[in-house]
């Protein structure tokens, strides 16, 4: 077969290398800012882009109905993540800013911000340097679907997008026991969330709009434009019941932020299987290879192979099967490197099970770069592995 014809060979180290530098998220991220934003040079965009390096800062989205605990888990992830909070009253409570000003007067007359001012004044924040480099969470916004389309015409990508949910019911009463700190902004309630600091307590204040009528009026306008506004968020969506402890709510938002989206990067299966002797390593290695198309890779079977061979490492093994004694790392290590780096385990993945048995063996296996990128570890209990048949 002449050079042209013969399989392309990819080195493995390809596809790692892209993977652990997230070398295709890379470039997608930064192809989608140049194609949003259409800059007259892509090439300056483009470096500047990539000097940012802020991919992975929080970019979050809060939504929920009047009284759900957006504000308090906001206000929790943002101090918990170092991010920034934004809201409708910190964007228009911004100083030497024209377009707050503008806002202000606006809120002030009709108790609300055009959806362009709002949108404006939100891009003005979010090119600021500490959102760049640090990220951000906006707190109900957007309001409106007009504002979400705006939004994302405007580049502006969350990564995530949580949605609190609970009975009207719920909420009315709920909101009904609202207290806020004049000084730090902090919200209480006065059931569920009361301070222990009696100076706290003193000047906690009610705020205005939490009657039962006017709650029930903003349940109507939230509910409105929510099936309106979700469906532009369908890959990045979490609906969490707030109806429920706020610690509750916070961590499950919390976990959900903190993890990444699947991305349509390729991806090769390294799949690395553990456990004791009898824990099942064999049959779940051979259920997963028949399933996606993994190689299974036994390690002791390979080392038999060898010496049923009697190929060059085979008959280094053979005095080591004879004396019934380990076979030493390095001879396993050659021919499990002469396995995986096989066309069929680059182009398909493998799985890979009784190596390493240590963590010496773990270490040479990491230093020849061959990195797992799923590790399962099979556990049981050591009466049933002696009742094994
Ligand atoms: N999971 C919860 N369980 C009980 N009380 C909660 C919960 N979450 C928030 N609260 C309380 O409900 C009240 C409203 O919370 P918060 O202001 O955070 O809601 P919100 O969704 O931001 O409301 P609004 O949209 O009206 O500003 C506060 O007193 C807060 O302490
Ligand atoms: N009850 C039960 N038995 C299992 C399970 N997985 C494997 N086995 C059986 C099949 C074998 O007879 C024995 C050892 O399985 P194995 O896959 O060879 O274990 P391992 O030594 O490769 O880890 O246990 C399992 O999940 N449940």
């Amino acid at each position: 077969m002449d050079a042209t014809t013969a399989p392309h060979r990819i080195p493995p180290q390809m596809p790692q290398y892209g993977e652990a530098n997230h070398v295709f998220e890379l470039m997608q991220n930064m192809l989608e800012q140049l194609l949003i934003h259409q800059p007259k040079d892509p090439i300056p965009f483009m470096i500047d882009h990539l000097q940012r390096d802020n991919d992975y800062v929080p970019k979050i989205i809060i939504l929920g109905p009047p009284a759900s605990g957006k504000t308090t888990i906001a206000m929790w992830l943002a101090k918990h993540l170092s991010t920034n909070l934004l809201s409708v009253e910190s964007l228009i409570a911004k100083e030497y800013s024209p377009l707050a000003a503008d806002a202000r007067m606006h809120y002030q007359k009709f108790k609300m911000v055009p959806n362009m001012l709002l949108i404006r004044l939100m891009q003005e924040r979010l090119k600021e340097e500490d959102c760049i480099r640090r990220g951000w969470i906006l707190d109900g916004i957007p309001e409106t679907r007009e504002q979400a389309l705006t939004i994302q015409t405007l580049g502006i990508s969350p990564r995530h997008v949580i949605a609190l949910s609970a009975p009207d019911t719920v909420l009315i009463e709920r909101n009904l026991g609202k207290r806020i700190d004049p000084q730090t902004g902090e919200i209480y309630h006065t059931t569920f969330d009361w301070p222990p600091e009696s100076e706290i307590q003193n000047r906690l204040m009610m705020p205005a709009g939490i009657s039962e009528g006017e709650t029930a009026r903003k349940l109507l306008e939230y509910h409105r434009n929510i099936v309106r506004i979700l469906p532009s968020y369908p890959k990045i969506l979490k609906v969490i019941n707030a109806d429920q402890p706020c610690v509750d709510v916070f961590y499950q938002a919390l976990t959900y932020v903190q993890t990444s989206h699947r991305s349509n990067a390729p991806f090769t299966p390294r799949v690395l299987l553990c456990g004791p002797v009898g824990s099942g390593k064999s049959l779940q290695a051979a259920l997963l290879a028949q399933k996606y198309g993994l190689i299974n890779v036994c390690c002791g079977q390979l080392l038999k192979e060898a010496v049923a061979d009697k190929s060059k490492y085979g008959e280094m093994i053979q005095p080591f099967f004879e004396k019934e004694t380990a076979v030493p790392d390095n001879i396993v290590m050659k021919v499990l490197k002469q396995r995986l780096d096989q066309q069929d385990c680059v182009e398909r993945g493998w799985v890979l099970h009784g190596f390493p048995r240590d963590l010496d063996q773990a270490h040479v296996m990491d230093s020849l770069g061959y990195k797992p990128n799923r590790r399962l570890w099979e556990t049981l209990p050591c009466a049933s592995i002696f009742c094994l048949p």
